[in-house]
């Protein structure tokens, strides 16, 4: 589990935390645990999701279990280094769907002492490194990777498994769409003919 740094330390120092993992895997229950706790110990916290990501609600970060957190919609990365005056703690989700100019805003961010945490998928469906996930997790001072489990055979699953046949990277979607499988059971999948979910394959 994270353990947060002495808030009341002198030194306001900026930090960028990633957590990530593939669907499922708890990474925005983290992130609101996270956000919460900040709240708790008074910290003017900030939100932010893309705006295009509106599954479940447009102006809240909402996990699978239906945890919540009220957040702000922003089209480009851009527009959360203008929002962000007088924070201390930055939040955001979804982050595989902004462009790559986040890893320069988030730098920006924690220089100005800003503690910036940061949830997104490290993988798109075919297990490759998703938008700006990898640049983000060079620049933090703090990785942590989260697991869901596989829905075919109960190991630790870190892929996510499209189960239609649709080609392009973005394509929102939840248990319908999607599937947590480990690495043994994702390469099975991907190899197979049918994108239909096979369990106990
Ligand atoms: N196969 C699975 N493995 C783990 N958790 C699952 C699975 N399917 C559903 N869940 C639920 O998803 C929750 C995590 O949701 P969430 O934090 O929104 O994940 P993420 O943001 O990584 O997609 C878990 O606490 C669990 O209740
Ligand atoms: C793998 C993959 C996922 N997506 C979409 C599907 C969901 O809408 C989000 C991920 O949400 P979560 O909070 O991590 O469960 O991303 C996508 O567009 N493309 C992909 O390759
Ligand atoms: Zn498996």
């Amino acid at each position: 589990m994270f353990i947060e740094r002495d808030v009341n330390s002198p030194k306001k120092l900026g930090t960028i935390e990633v957590v990530t993992g593939s669907m499922f895997s708890g990474k925005t229950e983290e992130l609101i645990r996270r956000l919460k706790r900040a709240k708790f110990a008074r910290q003017k916290v900030e939100i932010y999701k893309p705006a295009m990501e509106t599954r479940f609600s447009e102006d809240e970060v909402v996990s699978h279990d239906e945890n919540a957190i009220r957040s702000s919609p922003v089209d480009n990365s851009s527009n959360i280094l203008l929002l962000s005056g007088n924070v201390d703690v930055i939040g955001i989700d979804e982050a595989q769907f902004f462009d790559k100019g986040l890893i320069e805003v988030v730098v920006k961010l924690a220089n100005m002492g800003i503690r910036v945490i940061i949830a997104g998928l490290d993988m798109d469906f075919k297990g490759l490194p998703f938008g700006p996930m990898p640049g983000l997790m060079a620049v933090a001072d703090h990785v942590t990777k989260v697991h869901a489990i596989c829905v075919r055979c109960g190991s630790i699953a870190q892929f996510s498994h499209r189960l239609s046949e649709q080609e392009q990277v973005v394509l929102l979607g939840e248990k319908e769409a999607y599937e947590p499988l480990c690495r043994s059971c994702f390469t099975k999948a991907i190899k197979s003919p049918s994108k239909s979910s096979q369990k106990g394959g």
